[in-house]
């Protein structure tokens, strides 16, 4: 239950709602208990009338009596009608109040638990799966919905009608009330213990089922690779393994829905028979009357519902509280990218590495070791080395994605930790080596980090990454739609696009991470010439495999297993006829090759 106080605030923020579903449920069960007094007394009326029917009749006054008396029965029956209509527009109050209150609240989880998300650092989305990050928004937000509305609004019933139902009773006879309550207590326990087994065996159809979509999601996307290896039919007879266990499960659940009414249905009966019979022997030695054992049957029946919903409503409340101990897990991650003086200096864009090792925290691999590099303003820094050198880290740590353990970073000559986090990534422009386009037009693609969308920048942006011929040549242009609905950019216009983006917020500094790899020497070098005009007085890190990409850097650091093994500027490391110079001749080589295969 514990987990659940955090809900608290949210129940006082609508707390108007929830003391108005609280008055309507007692106005609602006031409607349900008069009716049932009324057909006590409607039924010892009929008794008593047709008790003293016969004399009146013989002294010729039948018609009258009879006339009078179906009077009475229908005045009856137009309140209990009455009652039954007030009751049922005091039900639609309730769930119009208590129910609109849970959806509210988890409109409001929902945008807490996504803001929360957005602030967390990428250490956070590294140790948890995609997967997890959903069904902790979506399903067990459901669950504690589950527990702010349906729970709440039967539990509030429960509290209010068994006390008012229960005294009514004892009032009006206590050894029957406590004969036809017996059977109670066990259907709510039973209930308990079904309703278990049913959430249990749901929880693992919700696997199997999320199982099933996450094959099938993975043979849509990959379906190019299925075709060309032919593993359809293998794919066709995994789905149908898939399908065959979420079949199974999904009968074993039935088996144990379906004792679910049959038992409520036989405890009720059970009680009914205990009220009827011990109330026909007190009927029977002339305690009560008839009209009594109506009345109980009445609100025994009255309290099933009430009853049942106690072993319902606690296994929801459980269920909430699980899911709730694993949103409070997320809410209370901290986020240990901070600023230290939330600086909004303007950048300039000299950057200085000090003694710079790092270890990536969720996997422990040394990345980079002792590198040392500095970059004036408006100069361009390339880094080349093998896979797995630690090129991407120091993007990583530029971006402030990660924070070193030891070594400092320098923007103008401050700390990077003392800028404030978004002026710092606002004013850096980065090309990720995994392209990543959003599935909307190409024109808000690459005005992605712009705040106002301005056609001139993109159109520029555009230009200067040797993209705007290809996008115009498409029908639709700059509106033309990219992803799943859209069209199919090719590897080398999708990384243009991509470096349009990074350059349309004209950031003080460009961090282009292996981005060129996907187009051909000729256009890396009209961007890379296009950049050079662009970049001036700001400053642009290369990073790439490609010795064509960063030989117009003025500095090239070469890293090897995160250590700088050379540094200097082209004609430097082709004199030192070291791994670059050998990179140099290895690259060029191959590129003339290909040429002259061409
Ligand atoms: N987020 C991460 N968590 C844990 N380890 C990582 C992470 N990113 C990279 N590594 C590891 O750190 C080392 C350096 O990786 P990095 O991505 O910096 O290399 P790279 O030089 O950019 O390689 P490539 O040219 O293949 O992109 C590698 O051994 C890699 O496995």
């Amino acid at each position: 239950m514990k987990p659940l106080w955090r809900l608290n605030k949210y129940l006082y923020k609508y707390k108007g709602l929830l003391l108005l579903g609280i008055l309507f449920t007692v106005i609602s069960n006031i409607f349900v208990i008069i009716p049932a007094q009324l057909v006590r007394l409607a039924i010892d009326y009929v008794v008593e009338s047709a008790v003293i029917f016969k004399p009146l009749d013989l002294g010729g006054l039948g018609d009258i009596a009879s006339e009078n008396f179906l009077k009475f029965v229908l005045v009856f029956g137009v309140l209990i009608l009455v009652m039954a209509l007030l009751r049922g527009f005091f039900l639609f109050l309730i769930r119009q109040t208590i129910i609109i209150m849970s959806r509210r609240i988890e409109y409001d989880m929902k945008n807490e638990i996504f803001k929360k998300y957005q602030n967390l650092s990428l250490s956070f989305y590294r140790k948890n799966s995609t997967g997890d990050l959903m069904a902790r928004i979506t399903e067990d937000v459901s669950r504690v919905r589950m527990y702010l509305g349906p729970a709440i609004m039967y539990g509030l019933n429960l509290l209010i009608l068994f006390p008012l139902v229960i005294s009514y009773m004892i009032m009006v006879n206590p050894e029957l009330t406590l004969y036809s309550l017996l059977p109670l207590p066990v259907l709510s326990i039973s209930i308990y213990f079904v309703n278990n087994l049913i959430n249990e065996r749901s929880e693992k159809i919700q696997r199997s089922l999320s199982n099933l979509s996450t094959f099938t999601q993975e043979a849509f996307s990959g379906i190019r690779v299925l075709k060309a290896f032919v593993r359809e039919n293998d794919s066709v007879r995994d789905f149908s393994d898939a399908s065959e266990e979420y079949k199974v499960k999904s009968i074993r659940l039935t088996r144990v829905n379906a004792l679910f009414f049959p038992l409520i249905m036989a405890l009720v009966g059970i009680s009914t028979i205990i009220t009827v019979y011990i109330g026909g022997l007190q009927v029977i030695n002339g305690d009560i009357g008839y009209g009594v054992i109506a009345e109980f049957i009445l609100y025994v029946n009255m309290l099933t519902w009430p009853v049942t919903s106690l072993g319902w409503v606690t296994s929801i409340v459980q269920r909430a509280a699980a899911s709730q101990t694993r949103i409070n897990e997320f809410l209370d991650e901290e986020n240990n990218i901070i600023s230290t003086e939330d600086a909004k200096d303007e950048i300039h864009g000299t950057i200085e590495m000090k003694d710079l090792s790092f270890v990536y925290p969720d996997s422990g691999v040394k990345a980079l070791d002792q590198v040392s590099f500095s970059i004036q303003s408006g100069q361009t820094l390339g880094i080349i080395g093998t896979t797995g050198s630690g090129k991407s880290t120091i993007a990583n740590l530029l971006m402030r994605m990660y924070d070193p353990a030891k070594g400092q970073i320098l923007i103008d000559g401050k700390p990077i930790e003392s800028f404030d986090i978004s002026h710092l990534r606002k004013n850096i422009g980065y090309v990720p080596q995994d392209v990543f386009l959003f599935s909307d037009t190409i024109g808000n693609n690459i005005a992605f980090g712009l705040d106002h969308t301005e056609k001139d920048i993109i159109e520029q942006a555009a230009k200067d990454a040797d993209v705007y011929k290809n996008i115009v040549d498409f029908p639709k242009g700059f509106e033309t739609m990219l992803g799943e609905r859209g069209i199919t950019l090719s590897g080398g216009q999708k990384q243009r696009v991509s470096i349009a983006r990074a350059i349309a917020k004209e950031p003080k500094i460009l961090i282009l991470d292996d981005c060129l790899s996907a187009v051909d020497t000729k256009t890396e070098n009209v961007i890379l010439n296009a950049l050079k005009k662009i970049m001036k007085n700001r400053t642009s890190v290369i990073i790439s495999h490609r010795v064509s990409s960063a030989k117009l850097a003025d500095q090239i650091i070469v890293l090897d297993d995160g250590k700088i093994i050379e540094r200097g500027n082209h004609q430097s490391l082709m004199e030192q006829k070291g791994v670059y110079a050998e990179l140099y001749e290895k690259q060029t080589q191959a590129g003339e090759s290909v040429d002259s295969d061409l």
